[in-house]
């Protein structure tokens, strides 16, 4: 064979091939070692005596023969040895300097491990290497940088939304309620908040969390009687990733795991499946659970505050609610009183609310004239504060005067409305009429609803000057329903 040709032969062709990758380093990389099975350093490159002092030795024979950990602090050698893996590139620092280093294991013709390689590529790297390390550093910065608004973010929306002092009222009824809340904040055991709608409830659970030792740690909310029944389980449990196909591949934490260490606050918890119910129990007992689609167990930390509008013990009497969760949840209850029965926190309500109002549309704050006051407490507030707030910012909204007197709110039409349905004497069940021809000018009653709709979206858009957000809060509809609607009546919008 030519000496200018490859050997014939494969594996011969392949030693070449070693052999001259070895010449190749061995004068190119700035020193080399090799080790045997025991980790003890049987060669080194000239290259490599250059380090010898600095590693505190004058002489190769004082280095070759000893045990690589006992003279190259820092080294991954032996565990290059001992695993039989490589580590292609990596800085090693000691006091001989920084280096950018590689390790191979050298295998005998069996496979087995008998010593290793060791190169210096680069020293001194953060010279050599100094436009990456220098790109490394800015990079690193700009990640502690963001790290750290990341945390201070984090720690603003965690920072609690309500606080005990921000529910309103000095009433007999309403100082004993902060009482029990405060109270029950030092706890750590289940609250239930029983009360009418809008009376305060997920205020008070705000408020809990926030003087409670958990106030650091998450506050999640789950308002039942919003999420479909079929999404409640993923939307407590989570997905395991891969459980699932399309959107919930990559699996999706739960309320549980996001609330660990924190609140859960369940509200209208008298909405929940019985099916879910026994699975929260389960929860709630154990301090544990399973994702869907896994079977791995993972612990939680919980504090329960449970909310609802409905009579849970007559539920649990009609077999509606299981009567296990309930004796769980009612551990410590608290009735949060409808507005009727604190009508002495009337006006600190309105100035509170007023202010709210003013802040957040960006209009100046109109007070109320005293007769509007007398005539506010004698309406009968069955929607509570959520109702009082809407009818303040009803008024404030759409009248011109600078001071609310009742003629304002008797203006606002849908608040007059209800009102003069609150003042009907409850009607009785209306009896169905028997079936008759349709008299002449009669619709169907889908067009003559369609008709009504149109027309007071019609009309709340005049009132806010085509602002749409103001124009929802005015029909007591969601954002997403009066865009829905225009989205069928685009003329309006
Ligand atoms: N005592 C109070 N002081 C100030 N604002 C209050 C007070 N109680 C309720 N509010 C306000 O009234 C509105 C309704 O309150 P919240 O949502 O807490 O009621 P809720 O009882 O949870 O109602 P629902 O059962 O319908 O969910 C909120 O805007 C809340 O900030």
């Amino acid at each position: 064979m030519p000496a200018n040709q490859l050997p014939l032969g494969l594996d011969a062709a392949l030693s070449m091939a070693a052999q001259s990758l070895f010449q190749v380093l061995e004068t190119s990389v700035q020193g080399m070692m090799v080790l045997d099975r025991e980790h003890r350093i049987v060669w080194i490159s000239e290259g490599y005596k250059r380090f010898l002092p600095a590693l505190g030795f004058g002489d190769e024979r004082e280095f070759v023969g000893r045990r690589v950990e006992e003279v190259v602090p820092n080294t991954l050698m032996a565990q290059v040895i001992e695993t039989g893996q490589p580590i292609l590139v990596d800085l090693l620092t000691n006091k001989a300097g920084s280096f950018l280093v590689s390790r191979l294991p050298l295998r005998n013709e069996a496979g087995e491990v008998i010593g290793a390689l060791g190169m210096v590529l680069l020293d001194h790297p953060e010279t050599t290497l100094r436009p990456l390390m220098q790109k490394f550093a800015e990079l690193q910065q700009e990640l502690i940088e963001t790290r750290r608004q990341l945390a201070a973010e984090q720690a603003r929306s965690r920072r609690p939304k309500h606080t005990i002092a921000s529910f309103i009222g000095s009433s007999p009824a309403a100082l004993e309620l902060k009482r029990q809340a405060r109270r029950a904040a030092l706890s750590d055991s289940t609250v239930l908040l029983l009360g009418e709608t809008g009376t305060g409830k997920e205020l008070l659970a705000h408020a809990i969390h926030a003087a409670s030792a958990r106030a650091a740690k998450p506050l999640v909310s789950v308002n039942i009687a919003a999420v479909p029944d079929t999404l409640l389980e993923a939307e407590f449990f989570g997905v395991a990733p891969g459980a699932y196909t399309g959107a919930e591949r990559k699996g999706r934490a739960g309320k549980f795991s996001i609330a660990d260490g924190g609140t859960l606050f369940l509200d209208e918890i008298g909405d929940m499946p019985l099916a879910l119910q026994s699975k929260l129990l389960r929860v709630l007992q154990e301090q544990e659970f399973e994702p869907l689609g896994s079977n791995q167990v993972l612990a939680v930390d919980l504090r329960v505050v449970a909310a609802t509008s409905r009579d849970l013990a007559a539920m649990v009497a009609r077999g509606e609610f299981r009567a296990d969760l309930y004796y769980r949840l009612n551990v410590l209850p608290l009735r949060v009183p409808p507005l009727r029965e604190r009508m002495a926190d009337l006006e600190a309500l309105v100035e509170t609310l007023l202010e709210d109002i003013a802040r957040r549309s960006g209009m100046p704050h109109k007070p109320l004239s005293t007769e509007a006051l007398e005539w506010l407490a004698a309406q009968g507030w069955p929607g509570n504060i959520r109702e009082l707030r809407n009818v303040l910012e009803q008024a404030s909204l759409m009248s011109e005067e600078a001071v609310l007197t009742p003629a304002c709110f008797e203006a606002c039409s849908s608040f007059a409305a209800r009102a003069r349905a609150l003042a009907a004497p409850p009607r009785p069940a209306p009896v169905p009429a028997p079936q008759a021809p349709a008299p002449a000018g009669l619709r169907p009653l889908p067009e003559v609803i369609e008709r009504v709709e149109r027309d007071a979206i019609a009309q709340a858009l005049s009132l806010t000057a085509g602002n749409r957000m103001a124009a929802a809060r005015l029909l007591q509809i969601s954002r997403a329903s009066l865009y829905e609607r225009l989205a069928r009546w685009p003329d309006l919008g």
